[in-house]
C-alpha cells in the first residue's frame, strides 16, 4: 500500500499543506512542536481509527477555523484509490467519492501501523492500553471483531447499570440472566479472536525483539484472560466456554452488585509482555520498553501483511530516540520494504538511509521537498555532529 498524495486544510496547526510521499522512506524533520506529529495523525486517521491523541474532534480542528478537510490518494496491489475526511460539527468519511456511514468502514481499505511516544505506555502502562491494542490490531485484520466488541461493550454497559439498580431492586435479579447469556456468548467470542491473534502476533514479535537486541535478549508475550485459562483456536469453541463463562459472571454476581461494576471478562484481561521472563511493566529499561513496543508493531505489520496480501504503510513517530545505533539500524532495515514515514528534529537518525524523500516541517508549513538519497550537506551535518 502506498499514500501517493496527502492534502490538509486547516489540520491542527496544518492551515495548507500539501506532500507528495515516496514509496520507500519519508523523513519528517523539523524543530519541536512544528507539525511533524500533526502530519502522521493526519495519515493514521484514514484507517477508520481514532487520533491515538486527541480526544474530541474539535481539536484536529485549526484554532481559528470550523472545520478541516483532508484528502489522500492512496494505492494498493490492485488499484489507486480517493478517501476524504471533513472534520467539522461531524466527522464525514468518503472513499473514492462515496460517503461512509461509519469511520469503520475505512478499515480494510487503508492499512497502516503507527508507532508514537504514546504508545510506549504499551508496555509499562495499565491493561487497558494493551487491550485496546489487541482491538485496534484485529479489527484492522478482522473487520466483524469490531462490531462483536462494540456488541460486548453495549451489553456490559446495560449490566452494570442493572448492577446499580439490584442494589435498591433485588426483583431485578432474574433479568441479569438475559444480560450474563449474552456477554458471555459475545466475549468467548472475542477472547478467542484475541487468543489466536496473540498466538500468531508472538512468533513474529519475538523473532523480531531478537533482531532488535542483536539477539541477547528472548522477549514473549501471553494472553491473560480473566475467564479462561486456554482456548485453542477460533474455530474451536464450545458450548463448555460459554457455559463456563457464564457461571463465573453468575460467581462473581454479589460481589458486582456490591461494586456496582463487573469484575470478569474479556474488559479486564491483559497481555503480558516479558523479557528474559521477567514483566517488562516492572522491570524494563526504557530502551527495553520502546524495543518491546516497536516488536509488537512490527509484528503487527508483519501480520497484517500475511493475512491481507497488502504491506501497511508505516507511521513511526520520534522511534529512534532512547535506541541505540544498532537498534535504530536494524528499524531501518526492517522496514526499508514498505511505505514509511519517520519523524525526527534531527537528520542524524535517519543517516543510514540511502534513499527516500524528505520533507522538512517549520510552524505548520512544508517548507521543502527533496527526493533520491540524502542530500551531501546533510550527510556532512551528520559527520559533524558525530
Ligand atoms: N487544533 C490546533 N490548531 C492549531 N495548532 C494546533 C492545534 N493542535 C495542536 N496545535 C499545535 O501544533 C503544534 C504541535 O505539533 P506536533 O505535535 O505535530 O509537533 P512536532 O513537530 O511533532 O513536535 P515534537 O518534535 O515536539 O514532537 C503545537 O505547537 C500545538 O500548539
Amino acid at each position: 500500500m502506498v499514500l501517493k498524495k496527502l492534502t490538509l486544510k486547516n489540520y491542527r496547526n496544518l492551515l495548507s499543506a500539501q506532500i507528495e510521499p515516496c514509496g520507500n522512506v519519508n523523513i519528517i524533520y523539523g524543530d519541536n512542536a512544528q507539525g511533524k506529529t500533526n502530519l502522521i495523525e493526519a495519515i493514521w486517521l484514514f484507517t477508520g481509527n481514532n487520533s491515538f491523541r486527541a480526544g474530541k474532534t474539535s481539536e484536529l480542528i485549526h484554532f481559528e477555523q470550523q472545520a478541516a478537510e483532508l484528502s489522500i490518494l492512496f494505492e494498493d496491489s490492485e488499484r489507486e484509490q480517493q478517501a476524504k475526511i471533513k472534520l467539522g460539527t461531524k466527522k464525514e468519511y468518503f472513499l473514492n467519492q462515496v460517503p461512509l456511514k461509519k469511520a469503520s468502514e475505512m478499515t480494510g481499505n487503508f492499512y497502516a501501523v503507527i508507532f508514537s511516544p504514546v504508545d510506549l505506555s504499551l508496555a509499562d502502562g495499565s491493561p487497558k492500553n494493551r487491550r485496546k491494542f489487541l482491538d485496534a490490531a484485529i479489527s484492522q485484520l478482522t473487520p466483524q471483531y469490531s462490531g462483536y466488541l462494540e456488541q460486548y461493550e453495549r451489553v456490559l454497559e446495560q449490566r452494570n447499570a442493572l448492577l446499580k439498580d439490584l442494589y435498591r431492586f433485588p426483583a431485578l435479579r432474574d433479568t441479569i440472566d438475559i444480560w450474563d447469556l449474552q456477554l458471555a456468548k459475545l466475549g468467548t467470542i472475542l477472547s478467542i479472536y484475541r487468543n489466536d491473534y496473540v498466538k500468531k502476533l508472538s512468533k513474529l514479535s519475538e523473532k523480531i525483539y531478537f533482531g532488535l537486541s542483536s539477539e541477547s535478549e528472548k522477549f514473549s508475550m501471553c494472553y491473560r484472560s480473566s475467564v479462561f485459562d486456554q482456548i485453542e483456536t477460533v474455530d474451536h469453541y464450545e458450548d463448555c466456554h460459554i457455559q463456563a463463562y457464564f457461571e463465573l459472571l453468575q460467581k462473581n454476581l454479589e460481589q458486582d452488585t456490591k461494586y456496582g461494576f463487573t469484575s470478569v471478562g474479556i474488559h479486564r484481561d491483559d497481555l503480558e509482555l516479558m523479557i528474559d521472563h521477567l514483566p517488562v511493566r516492572s522491570y524494563g529499561s526504557r530502551g527495553q520498553i520502546r524495543s518491546s513496543v516497536l516488536a509488537l508493531k512490527l509484528g503487527e505489520a508483519e501480520l497484517l501483511k500475511r493475512v491481507t496480501g497488502e504491506n501497511p504503510i508505516m507511521l513511526l513517530d520520534d522511534v529512534m530516540s532512547e535506541l541505540d545505533n544498532k537498534r535504530q539500524d536494524y528499524i531501518l532495515n526492517h522496514v526499508k520494504d514498505k511505505q514509511v514515514f519517520i519523524t525526527c528534529c534531527d537528520m542524524f537518525n535517519t543517516i543510514s538511509l540511502q534513499e527516500g524523500k524528505v520533507f522538512h516541517v517549520e510552524n505548520g508549513s512544508i517548507l521543502s521537498e527533496r527526493s533520491h538519497g540524502l542530500a551531501e550537506e546533510d550527510r556532512n551535518v551528520s559527520a559533524f555532529r558525530q
